[in-house]
């Protein structure tokens, strides 16, 4: 995994385009990413124009409201992260967790394999995502232990691959839902490339299947670590329903939310994010 793509479809342009982003995220640090982006003031639950709320919300309503079933959810880049997760893991009875770095497939394990051992405190995410499900916050010990039975597995994935997994890392069926964060726009060196990693990982979905994808609206870069500035992919709300369509899903739903002047930190220059659900034709 990391490797170069191997379609004979993709340039040498193309190559080195993706070898370049791999090369930025070699610096990537996973506790200052997570300062970054997940403590206050964009993690800020008592906050009602928060981010954090409305990511939750976005995610719980999509996970909960009926269509979405199925044995398998794959959370595709998922970083060092686990927010992504919190409903669906109720919903499915195994989850996966994949990154292209096993810095943050390490950080993953430890918050699993051992109670005190991660770069953040989840507790304040599991406790709102309890909320939303009407259940009284102390459940989140509850749900910690849901998350830690269900993840099966914490493997490489690399989207700009046509195959973005290992083989024997998913059932020949396929997935029956991914989740994907601030992931393809973050690790592609321009629109045709977020495209096409949209195409890749809609090759791991089976056909019915669901997409739920968050991302970044008009992003050009982002530090993943201090002086580790990534580029991005600025999107705009037209560019992510084209490329959803172009690569064979039908959109359910968009909603954006707009980020407050003081919720940019200057970590990124991101001014909104979309939330995106679709089906895979
Ligand atoms: C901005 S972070 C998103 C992390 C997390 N999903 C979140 O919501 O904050 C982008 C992630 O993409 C991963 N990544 C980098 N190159 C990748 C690639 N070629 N394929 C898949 N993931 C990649 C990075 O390791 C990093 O964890
Ligand atoms: O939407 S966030 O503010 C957020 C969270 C993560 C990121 C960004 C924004 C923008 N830059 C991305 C680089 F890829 C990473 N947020 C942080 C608090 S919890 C919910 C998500």
């Amino acid at each position: 995994v990391g490797g170069r793509p191997e379609s004979p479809l993709v340039g040498p342009e193309t190559e080195n385009g993706v070898a370049a982003m791999a090369a930025c995220y070699q610096g990537f640090d996973p506790a200052a990413y997570l300062q970054y982006n997940y403590t206050p003031p964009r993690a800020d639950f008592e906050r009602k124009d928060s981010i954090v709320p409305w990511k939750l919300a976005c995610l719980h309503r999509a996970f909960t409201e009926g269509d979405v079933n199925g044995d398998l959810l794959v959370d595709i880049g998922s970083g060092p992260t686990l927010y992504q997760v919190l409903s669906g893991c109720e919903v499915f009875k195994k989850v996966l967790l994949t990154d292209f770095l096993e810095v943050n497939r390490q950080e993953l394990r430890g918050w699993l394999q051992d109670k005190g051992v991660s770069s953040l405190d989840w507790t304040p995410y599991l406790q709102h995502v309890c909320k939303l499900e009407g259940r009284r916050p102390s459940a989140w010990t509850e749900k910690a232990a849901k998350l830690r039975q269900v993840i099966t597995d914490i493997v490489p994935v690399d989207v700009h691959r046509p195959q973005p997994l290992a083989l024997d890392d998913l059932p020949s069926a396929g997935a029956d839902c991914l989740v994907s964060c601030f992931c393809l726009e973050s690790v592609s060196p321009d629109l045709a490339a977020f495209t096409r990693a949209l195409g890749h990982i809609g090759r791991l979905l089976r056909p019915g299947g669901h997409l739920l994808l968050i991302g970044a609206l008009g992003e050009s870069y982002y530090f993943g670590g201090p002086g580790v500035k990534i580029p991005v992919v600025p999107l705009n709300e037209a560019q992510v329903c084209a490329s959803l369509k172009e690569s064979g899903y039908t959109l359910i739903r968009l909603e954006v939310y707009t980020l407050p002047q003081d919720m940019r930190v200057g970590v990124d220059d991101v001014s909104g994010v979309f939330f995106a659900k679709a089906i895979k034709e």
